[in-house]
């Protein structure tokens, strides 16, 4: 193979997803062989538009539509990639690839989501300074995710880059995805901060073929991405799939969300002055979205494990104005208890926790009801140090709803 065809071949983007025998047996039985191998292929790759779901108690989505347009018009929201055009496709030299086009959603009840059309896959050049070798830099599969959806490579998700990358220095960008580990889990199998040789004899070289997404501008050298803990590592110039980054933009007024987590908070159905649990619920996406639905007149209790990504929620929160949120640290692991022979609610002996008993009477008709008692740390406080922390009960009873969906995770219990 001649050094072009052999580079034609490694700088490609030609993902395949590998599945746990039992599990790619169960589906493909389900499905038959050929229809999953096509659901495994189109699952391999980037959705081809962003979906982006508008704040309807601060705009419409008319109002968002034409301010896209002007931002568009004025600077472009691309951060420098040739990939959006919004609005009406203007006259037939438009056509050319990196156009991406905005429209409403078309399904119905739905006419609070805009779609962006991105395009991809390209075919990038990676070898365009053949005197010199390629200069590469490995990311996380979460980061790449966001790559592909036109944000910039940060920090901590660079996991391994050439030897000798200074501030400036072109490099190609793969990803490293799991592999089934010797414990039967699945690992990347790369220590963060490895070097990349970038000959064959480098044991990543072989099991970065097709896999790469594209290429950028490193904003600081190798020490330095190892060094610090946050910032833009790598700013990308290239991406095998361009899609517009949002970042910033009409902060409040737009949330970017997959269609299925906009479809599942609309399937709940939530009125106006209603409780409602969301049980892992961080960045707060249905949070927000369910929010938006009850016009913000009731209450969400917010949890999730985690103290940062609550105070995302809170941000979040914050951002689109709404009130009727309230964000707490808790592990829902904790917070569900089966009830006991005698009926009693239990009492967890864990600061953070919760006690959940699911009773059996029901005063309402979509569901059992769900008494709670549990201490929480609010928002804000670090459970981990006690001088700060401050615990508080709480004890509301809960209806669970007939919906109690598990798609992205959402966990909304009707109160
Ligand atoms: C995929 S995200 C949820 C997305 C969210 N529902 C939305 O629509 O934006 C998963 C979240 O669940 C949280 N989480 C995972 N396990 C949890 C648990 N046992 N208790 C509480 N939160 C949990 C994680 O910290 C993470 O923020």
């Amino acid at each position: 193979m001649d050094s072009s065809a052999a580079a034609a071949d490694r700088y490609t983007y030609s993902p395949r997803l590998r599945w746990q025998p039992e599990v790619e047996e169960y589906f493909a039985a389900a499905y038959g062989r050929d229809r999953f191998a096509r659901i495994s292929e189109a699952l391999a790759h980037p959705s081809c538009y962003s979906c982006i779901r508008v704040n309807t108690l601060k705009s419409s989505t008319d109002a968002v539509m034409q301010k896209l347009i002007n931002l568009v018009d004025q600077n472009g929201i691309c951060g420098g990639i040739n990939c959006l055009e919004i609005g009406q496709q203007k006259g037939g030299d438009k056509t050319h690839e990196g156009i991406s086009l905005v429209h409403k959603c078309p399904y119905p009840g739905l006419d609070n989501v805009i779609f962006v059309q991105g395009s991809g896959p390209h075919v990038l050049d990676y070898e365009s300074q053949p005197e010199q070798s390629v200069k590469e830099v490995i990311v996380s599969r979460k980061c790449a995710e966001s790559v592909l959806r036109g944000a910039q490579v940060y920090v901590p998700g660079v996991l391994a880059c050439s030897a000798h990358v200074e501030k400036g220095d072109k490099v190609a960008v793969s990803v490293a995805v799991e592999k089934p580990a010797d414990d039967s889990g699945w690992t990347v199998g790369i220590t963060r901060g490895t070097v990349l040789q970038g000959v064959q004899s480098d044991v990543h070289y072989e099991e970065r073929k097709g896999l790469y997404i594209g290429q950028g501008i490193t904003a600081m050298s190798r020490s330095g991405i190892f060094r610090v803990l946050h910032g833009v590592a790598v700013e990308m110039t290239e991406r095998v799939y361009r899609l517009p980054s949002f970042n910033d933009v009409l902060e409040g007024e737009i949330f970017l969300q997959n269609l299925p987590s906009v479809v599942a908070a609309n399937v709940l159905d939530p009125q106006q002055g209603e409780r409602i649990l969301d049980m892992c619920a961080a960045p707060g996406g249905k949070t927000t979205a369910i929010a938006i639905l009850m016009r913000d007149k009731g209450e969400i209790v917010a949890l999730d494990r985690s103290h940062n990504k609550v105070m995302d929620i809170l941000k979040l929160a914050a951002e689109m104005d709404l009130n009727c949120i309230k964000a707490y640290k808790l592990d829902a692991l904790k917070s569900v208890r089966k009830i006991n022979e005698a009926g009693n609610v239990g009492i967890t002996d864990n600061c953070t926790g919760a006690t959940v008993t699911l009773g059996e009477d029901s005063d309402n008709c979509t569901g059992s009801s769900t008494k709670v008692n549990a201490e929480f740390t609010k928002a804000g406080e670090d459970s981990s140090t006690t001088s700060v922390v401050q615990t508080g009960r709480y004890h509301p009873n809960f209806y669970t709803s007939s919906v109690f969906t598990s798609v992205h995770y959402i966990c909304s219990i009707r109160l």
